[in-house]
């Protein structure tokens, strides 16, 4: 089996040159199919895997604006549109100076299999520029997003591509593309996710990939008669995934002692509480600001340039970016007597840290099943788009569990092994079905 494994990775090696985060995406998938396609021809002899790994389209494009002092700026602009053999391409916009090929393929490429988990119809795509919005005014942000719209629009629409938020890109920005959109394009669709409440948003679209997280690992939890009640949870991050990953914890009775941004991270022994949560969210959403400021407030401790991840703690959701989680953080996880994992952000853990976890038999959840409450919900807005109504928070919200619970028994499905269920391989495996059987009845286009 490590034999065709590396035959395959070869290929992807060579034809995909300097996109180590591709290529580590493309390898656990890789080797979690290997085994299932060796047990069913009709997906190796048609080469699906083969074909899943190369996009359907790759579009790069030049994003010229003028920045607040009247200077000219140049940044790049891309859409991967990986898989739309079961629905139109769908998956976030990053905005972040770290954007390159190599991390939008590989968030594109989870995307499909993320997207297929949710049991909406929704291909994988996503794109984004190495813009940094942070430390942009207003003004800056949205000439940014109007340039990089007025290039984009050729190429999405509501039953073609359907981009959303991810990294850098909250409603701020979603609202200043959606309007140079509907001014080029003159119509008002549901082209974008993640819009107002005013203008065609869904509720608990905000919330939805940290709640439905937290609902995966509930499950999680279940099959080993567990709960979240008085569990100590470390939590990654400030942001949208972060925020409401934190609010639903405290919510079902959890301990969240912190949280952390790029310069470093707040320890909060007691548990931050729902009025610092609040807190948060007006530093991080209104002022704009960093979650060192929160030490303060909160009277904790703050540790600069360190992730929280020697801090002992039961259940752990890295809910920040890619490969925050190393070999030694998660050896440190598990010393301290962390029993699950629940990734809020896409492929947090590194392969060494994933190792590390399923040796220990830890419940790990990978992100495309446990963060997919955020593109699901994403889905729910476009059906209501499309039926033109707009359900309730209890509607949507009792939607948003139900398919986070249909997604944890899909990956039991496929990764029950013995008493220990490998969720890695249960997501993939379950992911690729669908997507599989759709290309296989499409012919090779
Ligand atoms: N938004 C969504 O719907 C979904 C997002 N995700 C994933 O969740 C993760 C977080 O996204 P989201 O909350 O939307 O983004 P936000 O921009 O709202 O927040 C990102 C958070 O992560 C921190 N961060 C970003 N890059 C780094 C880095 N290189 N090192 C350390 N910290 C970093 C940011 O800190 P700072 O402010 O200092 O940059 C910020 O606190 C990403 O992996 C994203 O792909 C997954 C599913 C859905
Ligand atoms: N950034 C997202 C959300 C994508 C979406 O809502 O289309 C993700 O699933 O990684």
């Amino acid at each position: 089996m490590k034999a065709k494994v590396e035959e395959m990775m070869a290929s992807v090696i060579i034809r995909n040159p300097g996109e180590p985060e591709f290529h580590q995406a493309v390898r656990e998938v890789v080797e979690s199919l290997t085994p299932f396609l060796e047990k069913n021809p009709k997906y190796k002899e048609a080469k699906i895997i083969e074909r899943m790994v190369e996009p359907e389209r790759v579009i790069m494009f030049r994003v010229p604006w003028v920045d607040d002092k009247g200077e000219i700026q140049i940044n790049r602009g891309y859409r991967i549109q990986m898989n739309s053999a079961i629905g139109p391409y769908k998956g976030g916009i990053r905005l972040h100076p770290s954007v390159n090929l190599s991390i939008l393929k590989f968030l594109a490429f989870e995307q499909v299999l993320k997207n297929s988990l949710t049991t909406l119809p929704m291909g994988g795509a996503k794109g984004g520029s190495d813009f940094d919005p942070k430390g942009k005014s207003d003004n800056e942000v949205m000439r940014f997003c109007q340039t990089f719209m007025s290039e984009l629009f050729r190429h999405i629409g509501p039953d073609l591509d359907v981009p959303a938020g991810d990294i850098g890109t909250g409603g701020r920005e979603i609202g200043f593309m959606f309007g140079q959109y509907k001014k080029l394009k003159n119509e008002f669709t549901g082209v974008l996710t993640g819009k107002g409440l005013s203008w065609g948003g869904s509720l608990i679209r905000p919330e939805a990939t940290g709640y439905g997280c937290v609902y995966f690992v509930q499950e999680m939890l279940k099959t080993r008669g567990e709960s979240l009640k008085g569990k100590v949870c470390a939590v990654s991050g400030s942001g949208n995934v972060a925020q409401y990953t934190v609010e639903k914890l405290i919510q079902l009775g959890a301990k969240v002692v912190t949280l952390s941004d790029s310069d470093g991270f707040i320890y909060d022994e007691g548990g931050i509480d729902q009025k610092e949560l609040k807190c948060v969210l007006d530093l991080k959403n209104v002022r704009r600001g960093r979650i060192k400021e929160c030490a303060k407030e909160f009277k904790c401790k703050y540790f600069e340039k360190q992730r929280p991840w020697q801090v002992k703690c039961d259940i752990a959701f890295p809910s920040a970016t890619q490969n925050e989680i190393s070999g030694d953080d998660a050896k440190a996880l598990v010393k301290n007597g962390c029993i699950a994992v629940g990734e809020g952000a896409n492929m947090p853990t590194t392969p060494e840290g994933i190792g590390v976890f399923q040796k220990a038999k830890i419940l790990y959840a990978p992100g495309k099943a446990s963060n997919a409450g955020g593109v699901a919900t994403s889905g729910l807005e476009m059906s209501q788009n499309s039926m033109r109504l707009s359900w309730t928070r209890e509607e949507v919200d009792k939607r948003l569990h139900d398919i986070m619970i249909a997604i944890h028994d899909n990956c039991v499905k496929y990764g029950k092994e013995g008493s220990y269920i490998d969720y890695v391989k249960g997501a993939n495996i379950a992911g690729f079905v669908k997507v599989a059987d759709a290309m296989l009845a499409h012919g090779v286009v």
